[in-house]
């Protein structure tokens, strides 16, 4: 194939789609929108609040300069010589802050209960923004506003490709420690999220994570113990029930953050599968009052599918506590029913709903805390913002507004940091989004009709352990889910056009292990954590849909690829170039990422052997 970008038929093709940002119809199928234009226009009528302002400015120094000192993470208040030091790590703890337990609106809240809290850092030297952030910032604006076609990026691409030669399956591990594959192990831990909880999973993986997070290059690296974060008392016999033991250098660096006093608005990246969701869970759990029988945080997810996997998790971490949960997502919910529970977790088109009938299903005064996942996508322009910012406005100006994504391009931090304003932040370099133990892979296919041969014969290595594999149609999804099985393979697919409760049991079927193979759209590209998913197949390559020129969609593409490779696992991700354009664009996702992908030839039964050592290697995790 040539380097030229030469547009293809198939691609001119699907100017005719409809552009739902998050995944594709078959333009002679109807969608359902979560919300209708009526009800949409009475709520528009409503009267809104102005823009919400945060909290003050304080001294978060001790913290930050905990983040400077673990690799791959830099915030807001980092001094730049402290950002460029040493990621070297230090056996001393920061000064732990202190929940402000006089605070009207939080003294009541569990994380106000404990009594043997340390004190609150004093000094107030006001938020700034770091070097290192901005220096970050600057990287990813170069590589993104380029599309293939020039002498750097040819430069650059060729130092990639140059770096192909060697094997890919299972090269060995070393550490910090001098580990190498794991011979210093002390423990083996199952982290399964499943076991024993609404879902138990007859396919358990064990991981061993000691060393991976004694390696201070990991993600999941940490200076600290859960004991050192200043938890109450039946959060921690919450994350012992989970199985967790260190946190990781997100939740390690966040939780300060997020639960000192005043509150204070945050703004968090990190790679997919590092632990987000605990971290903004535990602190809605720390700041809702359990006596107070009403909503006190909200968080906002972009999929049923995340909303309930979200619930979940908050469920078995709150398990100690009173606190009590509610799925707000269509059809979880009465017009008639006041909600008397303390979180809620759900999408924004079923929480408009809600507020558009004022105060009758619950006060939104009384929300403390606002949680955003996947945030880059629920404030986006041509996604979910204007339902996610409508919810903001009906929220108390001094709502704590915390946002989490694997993923901030420059265009949505700059409007994340409108919409949480003098947040704490905390961003990662472009070089360090994607996760090193996703092996990933690109694979040629003979046109368009070729895709499904390459796919028919990964079957056996996608069945390995699980594999989700992303089209950007959802007729596409159906489409090759129906062949797969006429030709004897065991498939499901899922998208948003089936009923709620079908696309509930199909997520849970995979989850349990019953189903291997998923054929889906970006409608579980975000947040979905299935363990042992080991593989993740890009049907077709993600793009940005008409509203960005079917330009390559990197966000997508690093969100998908992060549905394997969890928490120190590690997993493999292919994807399908059928013409020179698609071969551009993966290119183009290479050179953005910096990362090389090896090219795989699914007719090849030496590469599908390594692909099979591979991903035999990574059900058994990282070690
Ligand atoms: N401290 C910990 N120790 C062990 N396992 C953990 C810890 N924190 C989280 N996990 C596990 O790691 C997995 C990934 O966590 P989570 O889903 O929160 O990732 P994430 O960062 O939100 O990813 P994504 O960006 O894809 O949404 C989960 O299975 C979770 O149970």
């Amino acid at each position: 194939m040539s380097d030229a970008l030469a547009s293809s038929k198939s691609w001119a093709d699907l100017d005719d789609e409809e552009d739902a940002r998050v995944e594709f119809n078959d333009p002679s199928s109807s969608s359902s929108p979560s919300s209708s234009k009526q009800e949409q226009q009475q709520q528009e009528q409503q009267q809104q609040q102005g823009p919400v302002v945060s909290a003050k400015p304080q001294d978060d120094a001790p913290i930050a300069s905990l983040a400077s000192r673990i690799s791959g993470l830099s915030t807001s208040n980092t001094p730049p010589s402290e950002t460029a030091s040493a990621s070297a790590p230090s056996s001393s703890s920061p000064a732990r802050p202190k929940p402000n337990t006089s605070n009207n609106l939080f003294g009541k809240a569990l994380a106000g209960v404990k009594s043997d809290r340390a004190s609150a850092p004093t000094s107030t030297a006001p938020a700034s923004t770091s070097a290192a952030a901005s220096a970050s910032v600057g990287e990813s604006k170069k590589n993104v506003e380029l599309l293939p076609n020039n002498e750097e990026r040819k430069d650059k691409m060729n130092n990639i490709m140059d770096d192909q030669e060697g094997g890919w399956g299972t090269e060995p591990t070393t550490n910090g420690n001098g580990a190498v594959n794991g011979k210093k192990k002390e423990e083996v831990v199952d982290t399964s999220m499943s076991d024993g909880g609404l879902i138990s999973n007859e396919f358990q993986v064990e991981v061993k994570l000691a060393d991976l997070q004694a390696d201070p290059n990991s993600p999941l690296y940490s200076v600290q113990t859960f004991e050192q974060l200043n938890l109450h008392d039946d959060l921690m016999k919450g994350i012992y029930a989970v199985g967790f033991k260190k946190p990781s250098k997100i939740q390690e660096v966040a939780l300060p953050l997020l639960l000192s006093n005043p509150p204070r608005n945050l703004i968090g990246q990190s790679q997919s599968g590092t632990g987000k969701t605990a971290a903004f869970s535990l602190d809605m759990l720390s700041r809702v009052d359990p006596a107070l029988m009403t909503p006190q945080a909200i968080c906002l997810a972009p999929s049923r599918e995340l909303a309930r996997q979200i619930q979940e998790v908050i469920d078995k971490i709150g398990q100690f506590t009173d606190i009590k949960t509610f799925l707000a997502v269509p059809g979880s919910w009465s017009r008639n029913v006041r909600i008397d529970k303390h979180i809620l977790i759900g999408t924004p088109g079923t929480l408009v709903d809600m507020l558009s009938r004022g105060k009758s299903i619950f006060d939104p005064k009384q929300i403390r805390v606002f949680v955003l996942d996947e945030a880059d996508e629920m404030i986006a322009m041509q996604g979910l913002g204007d339902q996610t910012t409508r919810i903001k406005r009906m929220l108390p100006p001094n709502v704590q507004n915390v946002l989490f994504s694997a993923t901030f391009n420059d265009n949505v931090r700059e409007f994340a940091e409108r919409f949480a304003p003098e947040a704490n932040q905390l961003f990662l370099k472009l070089e360090n989004v994607t996760v090193d133990a996703i092996k990933q892979l690109y694979m040629k296919c003979n046109g368009e009709d070729g895709k499904y041969d390459a796919l028919a014969a990964l079957y056996d290595c996608m069945s390995i352990g699980q594999s989700i594999v992303f089209c950007k149609r959802k007729d596409t999804a159906d489409r090759i889910a129906r062949r797969l099985t006429e030709d004897g393979h065991e498939v499901a697919s899922l998208h948003g056009d089936k009923q709620s409760r079908d696309r509930d049991d199909i997520l849970d079927g995979f989850r349990n292990g019953k189903t291997k193979v998923l054929i889906t759209t970006n409608v579980v590209a975000r947040g979905i954590d299935i363990q042992q998913v080991n593989m993740v197949v890009n049907y077709d390559v993600p793009d940005q849909g008409p509203a960005g020129d079917f330009q390559p969609d990197i966000e997508t593409y690093i969100h998908r690829i992060g549905r394997t490779g969890r928490f120190g696992r590690k997993g493999c991700s292919v994807i399908f170039v059928h013409d020179d354009r698609s071969m551009g664009e993966v290119e183009f996702i290479m050179q953005t990422l910096g990362k090389r992908m090896k090219p795989i030839d699914a007719m090849n039964k030496s590469d599908l052997d390594q692909l099979e050592k591979a991903l035999k290697a990574a059900m058994k995790g990282p070690n």
